[in-house]
């Protein structure tokens, strides 16, 4: 578990104070994945480097699994590195070095003999798919390959944490896809916990489990991903989310309507439900669909409908009412006089 307290990290540059992360307190549990998203500035980068013990906070603690590691010395924090794997959105590869040798590098470096390096660099190859290319250098892979270097790289020394820095931000959509899903499969079979920086949302809305957004140094909204996404709070986190999902109708469309227009939230197994239909046979109200989708965040389906009800009065509220008992977020969007 990853215990972050009251964190502060003030840069000071000739002579001036500049924030990069405020007051932050945040834990991150053993085994989920954590999204961290903001626009560039936010302070993402400063916190990650707290975590990474590149940076020592102003003030406040972080603790991995009980240790501080704010407030460890030189040979402790050396030692306590190895327990922390990063990979980075340009890969940091060694160009004279095969994809192999860059692998068993950092095992190189953390002493290990040389049985040692050839059974865990072949295993980690197999893990991230390369075995084939093992003798490739840096320069004959496409950036997936690279990253998946990077992966088997930070794994190396099996740490408790990984840290990913804008990992798939290089990277065409299939790719991105593709490493995600290393990441998740690799979090499922190894239990590691995974940090993620993004500037995002289709990353955490694939694989997080819980996010937290980042505005000037501070966390402006954190939780469950598909909590966030079915009722975010902050203007900031509608933006991201609006970036993956298109939640509202074009304000044309709004323009002329007759009837009552209301937008109905499904959430979870009851997007799968003909509440809709139900409704048209139900109460004497006519329909129009104005806009439909299901999203899926990961696994759980998050529904939207966007429709206009016409009929009598007392009739339309009746069939709201009806709405409002079986499922909870229901807005009238517009409503005619
Ligand atoms: N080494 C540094 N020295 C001085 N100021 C810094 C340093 N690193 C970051 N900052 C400042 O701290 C603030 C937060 O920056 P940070 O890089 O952490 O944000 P970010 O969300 O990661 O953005 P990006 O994605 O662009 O890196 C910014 O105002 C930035 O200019």
């Amino acid at each position: 578990m990853i215990k972050i307290k009251d964190v502060t990290k003030i840069y000071k540059v000739k002579g001036k104070e500049i924030v990069g992360v405020k007051n932050v307190s945040l834990t991150i549990d053993k085994g989920e994945i954590f999204g961290i998203v903001g626009y560039s500035g936010a302070g993402k980068s400063s916190l990650l480097r707290c975590l990474n013990l590149l940076e020592k906070p102003t003030s406040g603690e972080i603790r991995i699994d009980g240790i501080p590691i704010t407030k460890l010395g030189k040979k402790e924090l050396r030692e306590e590195r190895l327990k922390i794997g990063m990979i980075f959105q340009h890969f940091y590869l060694i160009s004279a070095k095969t994809v192999f040798e860059n692998i068993a590098f950092a095992l190189k470096a953390a002493g290990k003999t040389k049985e040692e390096i050839n059974e865990k660099t072949n295993e980690l190859l197999k893990m991230v798919g390369l075995e084939e290319q093992k003798d490739q250098y840096p320069s004959q892979l496409s950036g997936g390959q690279k990253q998946r270097v990077g992966i088997a790289r930070a794994l190396a020394n099996d740490p408790k944490v990984l840290l990913c820095d804008e990992a798939t931000s290089a990277l065409d959509p299939n790719t991105t896809k593709s490493i995600l899903s290393l990441l998740k499969s690799i979090n499922k079979k190894l239990g590691i916990t995974i940090v993620l920086i993004t500037h995002e949302m289709e990353v955490v809305k694939e694989i997080c489990h819980r996010m937290a957004i980042m505005q000037d140094g501070e966390i402006i909204e954190s939780g469950d991903v598909y909590n966030i996404f079915a009722n975010p709070e902050k203007e900031l986190t509608k933006t991201f989310i609006s970036s993956v999902i298109q939640m509202d109708l074009p304000e044309p469309l709004l323009k002329n309507r007759k009837g009552t227009v209301i937008k109905i939230q499904f959430k979870g197994a009851i997007a799968e439900e003909a509440v809709v239909s139900e409704l048209f046979q139900n109460y004497r109200v006519k329909g129009n669909i104005l806009h439909g989708k299901i999203e899926y965040i990961q696994e759980t389906p998050l529904g939207i409908f966007i429709m206009e009800l016409v009929g009598e009065e007392a009739e339309v509220k009746r069939a709201i009412s009806y709405i409002e008992s079986r499922i909870e977020n229901l807005e009238v969007v517009k409503q005619v006089a």
